[in-house]
C-alpha cells in the first residue's frame, strides 16, 4: 500500500496551498473583459513592477503567453522568428506560432547551456534585400531557464548581447521566462535585470511558484494592448479571473523564497543518484530545479521499468526516452522526500536495501 506520493514529473504538478485557496475564496472580482478585474489588476501591476516593464497581462497558460507574444511582434504576414531548435515554443506548443499565427520558425541549434551561438543567430536573420524570396525576420526568442537543457540559466550578459543584436537588426526580443524566477534566484540577479533587454516576456506562475493556473505576459503599454486583443481572439478573455489571480498573487508573495530550496534539493538528489551504480547524471551541472539522468546499458532497468518500480512506491518521474528520465523539484517536495526517493532508486538499481532498510 503506497502511503506517500513524491511527484517529480514537473513543477506544474503542485496543488494550491491553503493560503491560495483562502485567497481564491475571498477574491475581489469583476468582469475582466468588460472592465478590469481588480485582483487581476493587482497581479498585473505587481508583475509589471517586478519585471521593470510598463504593463502586464494575465493569461491562462505559458503556451498562450508565448503564442500571444510572438503574434503581437509578428503581426505582418510572412514574418519569421529565430528560436532554439530545443526550445519549448518550437517543440511543445503544437507549432502554434505557425498553425495559428502563420509565423515561420527559423531554428538555431541550442547549446547544452540553453544558449544559441550569437553568430548563428545573426546568420539566421534574413537579409532584407532578399524580401522577394525570404520571410522577414521580426523576432528572436530566448528561454530562461532553458527547460530541455536541464533548467540552465541564461546569463544577463548573454541576454544583453542578444538584445543588442536584435536592436542592430531592428528586431524584437521575446523571452520565454516560464522559470525566470528560478534563473533570478540561481544567478542572484533581479528578474527585471534579466529581462531588461527583452521587449516582452511570458512568465509562468503555475510552475515553481506553485499557482494553480496561469502566466503573465509583460512588455510595453502598446505591446500589452495588442496582446489583450490577441488574448480575446484566442478565447483567453476571462471574466471573474480574480479567482485565479488571487492565488497567483499568493504564489509570488510566498514561493519565490522557496525556489532556492528546490534548487538545493535538485542538487542533493542528483548527487545522490550519481552514486548509484547504473545511473549517470551530470550532478555538477545542475543549476536550478530540473535535471535529466540516463540509465546505463549495464542496468537491469529501462526508463519504463524503473518508472513503474518507482510508481509502485509513490514516486512519479517523466520519461524522456528508452533510457532517459527527467526529474523536476518543486516546493511540495521535502528533503525527506528526496531521501526516500534515493532509497527507492538504490533498491531498484542494486536490489540492496540501503540504511533505511527499504
Ligand atoms: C520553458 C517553458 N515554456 C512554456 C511552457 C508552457 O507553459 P504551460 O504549460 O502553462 O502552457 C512550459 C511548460 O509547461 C515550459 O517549460
Ligand atoms: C512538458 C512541458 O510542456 C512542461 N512545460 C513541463 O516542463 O513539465
Amino acid at each position: 500500500m503506497v502511503t506517500r506520493t513524491v511527484d517529480l514529473r514537473s513543477d506544474t504538478v503542485t496543488k494550491p496551498t491553503e493560503t491560495m485557496r483562502a485567497a481564491m475564496a475571498t477574491a475581489d472580482v469583476d468582469d475582466d473583459v468588460l472592465c478590469h478585474d481588480p485582483t487581476a489588476l493587482r497581479l498585473e501591476t505587481e508583475m509589471a513592477r517586478i519585471t521593470g516593464k510598463e504593463a502586464a497581462l494575465f493569461v491562462p497558460s505559458g503556451t498562450m503567453g508565448n503564442l500571444i507574444s510572438v503574434l503581437a511582434h509578428c503581426d505582418i504576414r510572412g514574418s519569421e522568428v529565430v528560436l532554439g531548435n530545443n526550445s519549448h515554443i518550437h517543440i511543445y506548443e503544437n507549432g502554434g506560432i505557425s498553425t495559428i499565427g502563420g509565423v515561420h520558425p527559423r531554428t538555431v541549434k541550442n547549446n547544452e547551456d540553453g544558449t544559441m551561438d550569437i553568430d548563428l543567430i545573426e546568420a539566421a536573420i534574413r537579409d532584407p534585400r532578399g524580401a522577394l524570396v525570404y520571410p522577414i525576420t521580426r523576432l528572436i526568442c530566448l528561454e530562461n531557464t532553458h527547460a530541455n537543457s536541464g533548467g540552465k540559466c541564461l546569463s544577463v550578459e548573454y541576454t544583453d548581447q542578444v538584445g543588442e543584436l536584435a536592436k542592430k537588426h531592428g528586431l524584437k526580443l521575446h523571452i520565454d521566462g516560464a522559470r525566470i524566477f528560478n534563473a533570478s534566484v540561481a544567478l542572484g540577479i533581479p528578474v527585471h535585470r534579466l529581462l531588461q533587454a527583452a521587449d516582452s516576456a511570458s512568465i509562468c506562475l503555475s510552475k515553481g511558484l506553485g499557482a494553480p493556473v496561469g502566466s503573465v505576459i509583460v512588455g510595453s503599454n502598446s505591446f500589452i494592448a495588442k496582446a489583450k486583443i490577441l488574448r480575446k481572439t484566442l478565447g483567453g478573455g476571462m471574466r471573474q479571473v480574480g479567482i485565479l489571480c488571487a492565488a497567483a498573487i499568493v504564489a509570488v508573495q510566498e514561493n519565490v523564497g522557496k525556489l532556492e530550496g528546490d534548487h538545493k534539493n535538485a542538487k542533493v538528489l542528483a548527487e545522490g543518484l550519481n552514486k548509484i551504480k547504473g545511473i549517470r547524471v551530470d550532478a555538477a551541472s545542475v543549476e536550478t530545479n530540473i535535471f535529466y539522468f540516463d540509465i546505463e546499458e549495464s542496468s537491469k532497468h529501462t526508463a519504463e521499468s524503473l518508472s513503474k518500480y518507482l510508481q509502485q512506491r509513490g514516486i512519479l518521474v517523466m520519461l524522456e526516452g528508452p533510457s532517459r528520465v527527467r526529474i523536476v523539484l518543486h516546493h511540495q517536495i521535502s528533503e525527506s522526500d528526496v531521501q526516500y526517493t534515493l532509497s527507492c532508486f538504490q533498491q531498484a538499481l542494486t536490489g540492496v536495501p540501503d540504511q533505511n532498510g527499504i
